[in-house]
């Protein structure tokens, strides 16, 4: 276990920059009796303030339910979820709704972009929802490091995967929301337009302060965030500072050395 690890579970509200995201003992169980599975079980975990945090670890380990709890998109059994210091778990439906509007950005796997709308109206989405608008500046800051300016017209069906991730990346960043949070947001793309993705995320962190936390498989990708966290039967098992494809394999070997080694 790191440093970083060990001096979230002793002392949480010590990290540099303050915890944009702080999970403690939480709990997710689906289903009940005999068939109950224990998704997530005491998972404490804090990510930073303008850091980027990839979340990996076998298939099943609990990933996605960490970020679906994370994000209030699902209710935990148990424990607690605070984003920007407002526990989530004491929020009705509508303030909860309100929250993630507001203060959460979230980039999917497959786009989740409306069809019907062009590029210009799904980036807008989430603020036009809440009756406001971005910012002049910042607008074509946002469109203009991702390169849309030429394509705010097309619709979704218009334009490549990488373009409509890029999509997606503008609509999240748009409202500059207290975190992004990523679910394998490389794992329809290209090389190409996976590291483009990548490259945006880390840029957002770097010169926007931007918090991210992303889960993903893939190492490559891990590997583009400052500190990858590990799962396995939803237990905290760790964390890499600063990850390289080895450590970050040598980590995965370690919680599960058949699984990874059977290539999931
Ligand atoms: N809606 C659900 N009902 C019942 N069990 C569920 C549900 N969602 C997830 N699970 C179970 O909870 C556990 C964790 O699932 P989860 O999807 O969070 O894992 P994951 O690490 O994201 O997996 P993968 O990498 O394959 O996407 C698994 O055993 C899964 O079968």
């Amino acid at each position: 276990m790191s440093a970083i690890t060990r001096a979230f579970r002793e002392s949480p509200e010590s990290a540099p920059g303050g915890y944009a995201v702080l999970a403690r003992d939480l709990v997710k169980t689906y289903g009940s009796g005999a068939t109950a599975v224990r998704a997530l079980d005491g998972v404490t975990v804090g990510f930073g303030q303008g850091e980027f945090t990839a979340i990996m670890g076998p298939s099943g380990s609990g990933k996605s339910t960490l970020m679906h709890c994370l994000a209030g998109l699902d209710a935990a059994t148990a424990g607690s979820v605070q984003i920007g210091g407002v526990e989530l778990t004491k929020l009705n439906d509508k303030a909860l709704t309100l929250l993630r509007r507001r203060r959460i950005g979230f980039i999917f796997q497959s786009f989740n972009l409306l069809p019907t709308l062009t590029a210009e109206q799904n980036i807008l989405l989430p603020l036009d929802l809440a009756g406001l608008k971005p910012p002049k500046q910042w607008w074509d800051q946002v469109i203009g490091v991702l390169d849309l300016g030429g394509r705010l017209k097309h619709r979704p069906g218009e334009l490549s995967g990488g373009q409509q991730q890029r999509v997606a990346c503008a609509r999240a960043l748009m409202s500059r929301p207290e975190v992004v949070f990523a679910d394998e947001p490389t794992g329809n793309l290209d090389s190409r337009s996976g590291a483009e993705v990548l490259a945006f995320l880390r840029m957002s962190v770097r010169e926007l302060g931007q918090t991210v936390v992303m889960v993903t498989h893939d190492t490559t990708a891990a590997c583009a965030a400052d500190r990858v966290v590990f799962l396995a039967d939803g237990i905290m098992r760790g964390d890499v500072l600063s990850p390289t494809p080895d450590s970050v394999t040598a980590q995965l070997r370690m919680i599960r050395p058949d699984r990874v080694a059977a290539g999931e």
